[in-house]
Parts: structure tokens; C-alpha cells; sequence
């Protein structure tokens, strides 16, 4: 059978890393941003989905500012939380497959005690309003029986905002650049996220891959620093940068901000892998958006 998706957030960056994606693969496929369908109204949704009548809904509209969520908890529940909802009740009332994305912070080792990758299998505890509204989302999401579940971390590519761009800015500042060593994660390459999530749709479909959770990140875990030191690096090899800045690494503690983050969220990847979904080589995708970024 060919899908027909709705790609809902289609101007964020893991939205327009979906529609390079489904358009190479000549898919058909209708890409929506927050006007053409803003999912926090429930009226809408449903118009806009009977209209459209997709096969497949991949969600990668979210309320994201990690920071500005604790202050701001109504909306960002209402969009990664009632959003995902109102899509899976459509997608449960027309045989549709809901695809949502969630995210590492719904773990929640915070105080560098742990260095074994997250499995699906265990139980979230996050640490932020963030990550409590994407885990509400995960279980609005599941309230659709045809649903899959991604967890991912630390996005980056040539769109959007995401981590690689605020070093590239910094670095332009001619100030020390200073970034915190003690938080581990997986950095993703929202280029790759894009393929897993189609594959897994049509693994779903055909009933190769079960109803659920999968975790889909790097294929290494590092702190942030040493992220940073890689895109430095590259963006030197390719020229972006004609020196890298001074890069300090420090602890948590010299970076106050208002939020927790967990200090340890690598996520295990072996349930997916082993459906033949290899993890995100995100030192080639900074190589990537970066010649993307800059051709
Ligand atoms: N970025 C990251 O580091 C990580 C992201 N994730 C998850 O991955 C997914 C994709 O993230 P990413 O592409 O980086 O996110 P972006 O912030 O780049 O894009 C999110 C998009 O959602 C849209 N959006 C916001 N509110 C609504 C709404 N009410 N209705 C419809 N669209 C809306 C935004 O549109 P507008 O700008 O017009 O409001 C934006 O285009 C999300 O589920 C996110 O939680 C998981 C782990 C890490
Ligand atoms: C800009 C900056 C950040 N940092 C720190 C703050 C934080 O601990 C870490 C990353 O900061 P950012 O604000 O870029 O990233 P943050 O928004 O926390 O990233 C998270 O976003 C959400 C959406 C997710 O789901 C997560 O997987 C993760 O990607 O780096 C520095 O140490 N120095 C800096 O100059």
C-alpha cells in the first residue's frame, strides 16, 4: 500500500529534514506548519486531517524552549501534550498511524551517577516541565493503537536553531566560548531522525515493527563540550572557521540556568537497530550541515 504522511511542525527543523527526506523518496506527503494546522485546536486538527486523510501522521510540532518552559507550562503542555492527543484521536478513528516524537529529558539522572544508556523499558523521570509535558505526550500518543514512539536527543542539522548554530555564532564573538563538561548525551542528526522515522512507519505498517517505544539517537555519547569541540574541529577542516575559538569546558554549576537537565540521558538504541535502523553517525552529520550551511 503507499502512505500517504502529514508532516505536522513542517518549518521546524526536523519538519524540513522530513520533507527533503519524503520528497527524495518521491513519497506522497503533505507538510503543514503551525498556520496551516496548529495543533493545540482540536476543531482543527480534525478539519485538517479529514481533509487530508493521511495513512500516517509524523508529529514534529513541539514546544521545544527548554528554559522558558518552567514559566510557561500551559502552553507548553498544550502543545506537546493536547496536541499529540487530539492527532492520536483523529489517527484512532481513521485507522491511522500516529508517529511522535519525544525526547531524553523524560530521564532524569541528575547527578552524574549513572553511565549506562537509557532502554525503552525503563521507567522516565524527568526532571524539567519540558520533559514532564513530552512524557504527557507519550502517552497521549499512545492512546492511539497504531502508534510509535521515538525518543531522540540533542537535534541538530543545517535547519532551524539547535546547538551547532549557537557555537557558530559564539565562535564569530571573539570571546572565550565556555560549555559545560558534565552532562552526557547522544547528539542526532535531525537528517537521519527524519529517515528512521519513515523507515519505522513502514516497518509499522506491515507489521515488521510493533507498536511502541523505540529510542533513536548518536551513535556515541559525549558532554556537550565535546560536541562542541567536534563542530569547532570541522568547521575548521572545512573551512567555516578560520580558527576555533577559545573553549573553556566547565561544570554545570558555572552555567546557572533555571532549568534541570539531566546530567546522563544516552539513550540505548538496540531495539531499533536491531530492525535494521542504524544509529545517527552524527560526526558526519555536523559534516553535513555544515556543507549544507555553507556550500
Ligand atoms: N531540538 C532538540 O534538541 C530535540 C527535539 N526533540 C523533539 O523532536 C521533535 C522535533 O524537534 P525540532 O524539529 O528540533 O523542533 P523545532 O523547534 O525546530 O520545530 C518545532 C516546530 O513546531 C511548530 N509548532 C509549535 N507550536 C505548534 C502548534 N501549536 N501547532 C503546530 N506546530 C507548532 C513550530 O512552529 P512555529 O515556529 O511556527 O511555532 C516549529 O516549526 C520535537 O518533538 C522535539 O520535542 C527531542 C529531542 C531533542
Ligand atoms: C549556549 C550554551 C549552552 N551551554 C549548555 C547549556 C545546556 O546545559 C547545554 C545545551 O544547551 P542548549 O540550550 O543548546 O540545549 P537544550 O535546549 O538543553 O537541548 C535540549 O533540547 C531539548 C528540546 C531536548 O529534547 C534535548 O534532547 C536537548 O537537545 O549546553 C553552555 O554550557 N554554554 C553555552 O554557551
Amino acid at each position: 500500500m503507499r502512505l500517504r504522511y502529514l508532516i505536522t511542525g513542517a518549518d521546524g527543523q526536523l519538519g524540513r529534514c522530513l520533507q527533503a527526506h519524503l520528497t527524495a523518496l518521491n513519497a506522497d506527503f503533505i507538510a503543514l506548519n503551525s498556520t496551516d494546522l496548529d495543533i493545540t485546536r482540536p476543531a482543527m486538527v480534525n478539519s485538517v486531517l479529514t481533509q487530508h486523510a493521511p495513512n500516517v501522521v509524523i508529529n514534529a510540532a513541539a514546544y521545544n524552549a527548554v528554559d522558558a518552559a518552567e514559566s510557561d507550562r500551559t502552553h507548553a503542555y498544550a502543545v506537546n501534550a493536547d496536541g499529540p492527543g487530539y492527532i492520536a484521536a483523529w489517527c484512532e478513528a481513521n485507522d491511522a498511524w500516529l508517529v511522535q516524537v519525544s525526547s531524553d529529558y523524560v530521564f532524569g539522572s541528575e547527578f552524574g551517577d549513572r553511565a549506562e544508556s537509557y532502554a525503552e523499558g525503563e521507567l522516565p523521570a524527568p526532571l524539567s516541565v519540558y520533559g514532564r509535558s513530552k512524557l504527557a505526550g507519550e502517552l497521549a500518543a499512545a492512546s492511539c493503537s497504531r502508534h510509535i514512539i521515538v525518543r531522540t536527543s540533542w537535534l541538530f542539522s543545517e535547519y532551524g536553531n539547535n546547538f551547532v548554530k549557537t557555537m557558530l555564532r559564539l565562535a564569530s564573538q571573539s570571546l572565550p566560548v565556555r560549555v559545560v563538561n558534565d552532562q552526557v548525551g547522544c547528539p542526532t542528526y535531525a537528517g537521519d531522525l527524519a529517515a528512521a522515522l519513515v523507515t519505522l512507519a513502514v516497518l509499522a505498517q506491515t507489521g515488521d515493527a510493533e507498536v511502541g517505544v523505540y529510542h533513536f539517537a548518536g551513535d556515541h555519547a559525549v558532554t556537550w563540550f565535546e560536541f562542541a569541540q567536534v563542530v569547532f574541529a570541522q568547521a575548521v577542516e572545512l573551512g567555516v572557521l578560520e580558527q576555533a575559538p577559545a573553549l573553556k569546558a566547565i561544570s554545570t554549576a558555572e552555567y546557572p540556568t533555571t532549568v534541570k537537565r539531566p546530567a546522563f540521558s544516552a539513550l540505548d538504541c538496540s531495539k531499533i537497530n536491531a530492525l535494521g535502523v542504524a544509529s545517527s553517525d552524527w560526526q558526519l552529520g555536523i559534516r553535513l550541515s555544515l556543507l549544507a550551511m555553507f556550500p
